[in-house]
């Protein structure tokens, strides 16, 4: 059994939906971890939700940076332990600098709540190992800043070391390449806007977020890296 600790900001509300997806579909213990918490030794994944954590105050994600426990999962990431952010987890994984680029307002300056196609561009990560290279699979979109900024040379890195995970098959916000999920240099954290979370039951329209759960709980049962 395999421990994912979930962390909630002020503002978060896809807390319980990474809770359920863990508990009730991938059978593992989720927890949440509220925000002034100081210590995560104890989880063996941390997942930051999606959500509008601190009211998307300034920008969204930037605030987040200074709670304890946001504090406490970096020091868990430059260990190396895996680190998932889904879109405002995202975005908070971005303003810390644990991954490289920015999340922008949308192309359309709307929020846009749809079904995507999203194409497997790296297969060989932990979050991805239970899909084939090129596969499509179909994740729900639900943000107003999703619109992925790296610039040109870092773009360029991200190809390189293989850190684009995920890419819309259409272009859905306006990100650079149509990138929807990146990694870091490490390949530990993950940072996507897609939530697959919310996919995990065809009942829902897509259990295909269950690919990326899964692939977490085989890395952890394999030992890591
Ligand atoms: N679902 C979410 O996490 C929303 C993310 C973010 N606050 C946005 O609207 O861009």
């Amino acid at each position: 059994m395999k421990t994912f600790g979930i962390i909630v900001l002020p503002g978060s509300n896809c807390d319980s939906d990474c809770f359920y997806a863990v508990r009730d579909y991938l059978n593992q213990d989720a927890q949440y971890v509220w925000h002034e918490e100081r210590n995560l030794d104890k989880y063996d994944v941390l997942m930051i939700p999606g959500g509008f954590s601190y009211g998307d105050y300034l920008r969204p994600g930037a605030l987040a940076r200074f709670s304890p426990a946001v504090d406490a999962l970096v020091k868990e990431a430059e260990k190396g332990k895996l680190v998932v952010g889904i879109c405002n987890g995202f975005q908070v994984l971005t303003e810390l600098g644990l991954l490289p680029g920015a999340l922008m307002r949308n192309k359309n300056l709307k929020f846009i709540c749809k079904y995507v196609d999203v194409q497997v561009e790296n297969a060989h990560t932990p979050f991805t190992s239970r899909l084939k290279m090129g596969q499509t699979i179909k994740l729900p979109v639900a943000h107003k800043d999703g619109n992925y900024y790296v610039d040109e040379d870092t773009l360029q890195q991200l190809k390189k070391n293989g850190q684009v995970v995920l890419r819309y098959s259409e272009d859905v916000n306006g990100s650079v390449d149509r990138i929807a999920a990146v990694t870091n240099r490490q390949g530990n954290v993950v940072g996507m806007m897609p939530h697959p979370e919310r996919a995990c039951d065809p009942l829902l329209g897509s259990s295909d977020g269950m690919y990326i759960l899964g692939s977490m709980l085989d890395h952890l049962l394999k030992g890591g890296f």
